[in-house]
């Protein structure tokens, strides 16, 4: 029979979690809830956790968990309708621990891919801030150099993707994620994989999805956020 699908899927910054996510949306109709565009979009409208959020950001921070958490789980209520796959939630044991109280879980898909590999890609990423888009120069540069593809707008490059903030980020990453990578393998929905190269990871990706998602109901396949 056929069911509602929901999975998140974990890594450290450029480990490819957007890539990724967007190629599962695409392939297998799951909407693709990114944690950082509903941030932003708070942000934006300016609505109270927004506000919040934003001071923290702006200080190259996490968002704390309570504010994360009243920011995403009502979204996460309004899809019962949706299977979807959830990109960059959760971070930390308290988020896992919010989610795992609002849904069951099918699968965690956790990235593990070398440190060497990381810096050399966020050196060259580059994102579009109003939707989220992210460019890199060499693996999927935009058509025109520095111009958003869709809207032509400028694209920006991260404080935090700057080499000199890499390390303690992806140190930090590797600190706050263990207890939650722990979490997922002690309920036996953790698939870890390990490449430097999404588009040999991306197959093994797809047979897993393919065995776990036989059929979903058509009309639970929703449409991307992009
Ligand atoms: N689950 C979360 N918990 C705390 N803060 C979050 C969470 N998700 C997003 N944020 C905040 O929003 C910002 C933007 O998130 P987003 O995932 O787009 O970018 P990021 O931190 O550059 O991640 P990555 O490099 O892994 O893509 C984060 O830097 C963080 O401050
Ligand atoms: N060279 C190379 N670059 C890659 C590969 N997969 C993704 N990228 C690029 C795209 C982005 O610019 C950057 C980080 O990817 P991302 O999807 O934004 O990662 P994440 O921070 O959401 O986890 O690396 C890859 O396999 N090789």
């Amino acid at each position: 029979m056929s069911k509602l699908f929901r999975a998140v899927i974990m890594g450290p910054p450029g480990s490819g979690k957007g890539t990724i996510s967007e190629r599962i949306a695409h392939s297998f109709g799951l909407k693709h809830l990114s944690s950082g565009d509903f941030v932003r979009e708070n942000i934006a409208a300016k609505t109270e956790a927004g506000v919040l959020a934003k001071t923290y950001i702006k200080k190259g921070l996490l968002v704390p968990d309570h504010v994360m958490t009243r920011l995403l789980l009502p979204r996460l209520e309004e899809m019962t309708k949706c299977s979807w796959l959830l990109d960059g939630f959760p971070r930390t044991l308290a988020q896992a621990e919010a989610l795992n109280s609002a849904c069951d879980l099918d699968v965690a898909i956790n990235l593990n891919i070398p440190l060497e590999t990381l810096k050399e890609r966020l050196q060259h990423r580059w994102m579009h801030p109003p939707s989220g888009r992210v460019y890199n120069m060499y693996f999927n540069p935009p058509r025109v150099q520095g111009k958003d593809d869709i809207t032509g707008e400028p694209l920006i490059q991260q404080e935090d993707d700057r080499p000199e903030a890499l390390v303690a980020r992806l140190r930090h990453y590797k600190d706050v994620a263990k207890p939650v990578i722990d979490f997922y393998k002690a309920k036996s929905i953790l698939y870890t994989f390990s490449d430097t190269e999404t588009d040999r990871i991306w197959p093994n990706i797809s047979t897993l999805l393919s065995t776990k998602i036989p059929t979903i109901q058509s009309d639970a396949r929703c449409a991307s956020t992009h």
